[in-house]
């Protein structure tokens, strides 16, 4: 089946992209490798999006999906695994179809980052946990701890210190890049350690987790006994299948121009994977609105 634009990704960028294509009378699809709305659906408050000063991320996820349906955009549930520029029309595979397109943009936004240690895959429902907000009410009244020094570090930990009995906040420099109101609220806690300067490197566990060995930066080995360790390290670029279109940058973010278009004519990108300072919800909703004007100037052309 043919569609003027189809859109990788249905995350603010993708979704966002879906509504200015629409609008500009372009038939839409979205493939979706899992559900609607990317990273921002589990998050549990969002107080910086204009206009919405309260709102859950799965209510904004789930407005902005049902705008872009109520304006008629298609939504396909499907990774995918390749885009083909055949000059005139770009295909865009996945595992089990072909989707022929005018124009694409890809608003494939970014993942999790793995802290790399060992049994981190093994120990993922039994104590490991990339997403407090989903795991975090298993552990109430427990020890837990929070690895990272990232935005979402600072928000799982505060979002923790309201559940645990109490939470030791991990970060292998002395500062962190989350923000600095959320550290403060941090300091306040009486239930929160923080143990800076400091690695994990060995996660203990039978069945399920029971301590983590850490290791500080004068050497100091010590095991911490906890039932559950968040991993908030921050996230990486979801681009890989589609080098042969983009540039990647030497981080895996897609180089475009101002317009979002990247070396391929047709192929635009949009939202947290592609290079840019700042990446947050109105970032992502701007680039998804540029990238459909772009797209939709390009197939009127
Ligand atoms: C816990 C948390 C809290 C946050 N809080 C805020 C906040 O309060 N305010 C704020 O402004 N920002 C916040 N952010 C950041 C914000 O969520 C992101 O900037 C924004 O979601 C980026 O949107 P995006 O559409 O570019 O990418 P994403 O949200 O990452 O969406 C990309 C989508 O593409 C899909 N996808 C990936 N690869 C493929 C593929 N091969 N095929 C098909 N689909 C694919 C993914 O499944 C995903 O649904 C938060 C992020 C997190 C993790």
């Amino acid at each position: 089946m043919k569609y003027d634009i189809v859109i990788v990704g249905a995350g603010p960028a993708g979704m966002t992209a879906a509504i200015y294509g629409r609008r500009a009378n372009k038939t839409v699809l979205l493939l979706e490798a899992a559900s609607y709305g990317g990273q921002i659906i589990n998050a549990h408050k969002i107080e910086n999006y204009p206009v919405e000063p309260h709102i859950s991320g799965f209510e904004f996820a789930t407005k902005l999906y049902e705008q872009a349906k109520e304006l008629g955009a298609e939504f396909k549930f499907e990774k995918v695994v390749g885009i083909e520029d055949k000059g005139d029309h770009k295909l865009v595979n996945t595992p089990s179809a072909s989707y022929e397109a005018g124009a694409v943009i890809i608003a494939t936004g970014s993942d999790k980052r793995k802290l790399g240690v060992d049994r981190e895959d093994e120990l993922v429902g039994r104590g490991v946990s990339y997403c407090a907000t989903c795991d975090g009410a298993f552990f109430r009244k427990k020890v837990v701890a929070v690895a990272g020094g990232t935005r979402t570090a600072l928000e799982d930990a505060l979002y923790l210190a309201d559940i645990a009995e109490k939470v030791y906040l991990i970060h292998r420099l002395d500062k962190f890049s989350g923000a600095e109101a959320d550290y403060d609220r941090l300091k306040a806690r009486d239930n929160v350690e923080f143990l800076l300067n400091t690695q994990i490197t060995k996660l203990n566990a039978d069945k399920k987790l029971e301590s983590i060995e850490v290791k500080s930066k004068d050497g100091t080995v010590q095991t911490v006994e906890v039932s559950a360790l968040f991993v908030a390290v921050g996230r990486v670029p979801e681009n890989q299948n589609f080098s042969a279109v983009i540039d990647l940058d030497d981080k895996g973010y897609a180089v475009a121009g101002e317009n979002c278009l990247t070396r391929t004519a047709g192929i635009f990108v949009a939202g947290d994977n592609r290079v840019k300072e700042v990446r947050q919800l109105v970032t992502a909703a701007a680039d998804g609105a540029v990238a459909a004007t772009a797209a939709v100037k390009y197939l009127n052309s």
